[in-house]
């Protein structure tokens, strides 16, 4: 896509890391912070000229996501879009388990499909994704989803 990436996890601040390092899920409170920070870096990477911005995080609550959807509130011109990338928690908790060198263990899995809030047919924002498939599918849907719904918004705009 050609856009600046900014990847979730590089900002959790250090008390985070440690809790899920030890395998304890974080609370709404430890989230809060994350997650505007989250969105003053990409609103803040969009107003020094950058076209758009990716941000990739686990937006499991509709509050969580409801903080980033006020970032048109900070930069008007500002549309945000979500994907929704999810797959049975069986293959996510391989996936997890198989992956080096991250703090985040398997287990923690299950716990984030414990509060996940799959997003509501009225967030109407929401891109979905499944992932089960190989890296090659995922990227081909995700990236032909990603354009119908780029497309239907300069209808919308025109
Ligand atoms: N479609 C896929 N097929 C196989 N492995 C995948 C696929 N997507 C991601 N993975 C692997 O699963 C692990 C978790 O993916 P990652 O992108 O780190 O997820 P997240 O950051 O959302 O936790 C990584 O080791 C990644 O390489
Ligand atoms: O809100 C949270 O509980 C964390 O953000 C968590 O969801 C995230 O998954 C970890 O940072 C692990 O990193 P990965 O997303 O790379 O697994």
């Amino acid at each position: 896509m050609s856009l600046p990436y900014i990847e979730g996890d590089e900002f959790h601040p250090e008390a985070n890391v440690k809790k899920m390092s030890e395998g304890i899920p974080l609370t709404d409170a430890d989230r809060w912070d994350w997650l505007t920070q989250l969105r003053e870096e990409a609103v803040k990477r969009i107003a020094s000229g950058s076209q758009g911005v990716v941000v990739t995080c686990s937006a499991l609550k509709r509050k969580y996501r409801d903080v980033i959807r006020v970032a048109p509130y900070y930069s008007h011109d500002v549309l945000v879009h979500f994907i929704y990338l999810h797959a049975r928690e069986e293959v996510l908790v391989a996936r997890v388990g198989a992956r080096k060198g991250h703090y985040m263990p398997a287990s923690m899995v299950h716990s984030q499909f414990g509060i996940l809030e799959a997003p509501g047919k009225d967030e109407t924002d929401v891109i979905s994704v499944d992932v089960s498939g190989t890296l090659e599918e995922v990227e081909q849907d995700a990236l032909a989803k990603i354009r119908d719904a780029v497309k239907a918004e300069l209808v919308m705009d025109s």
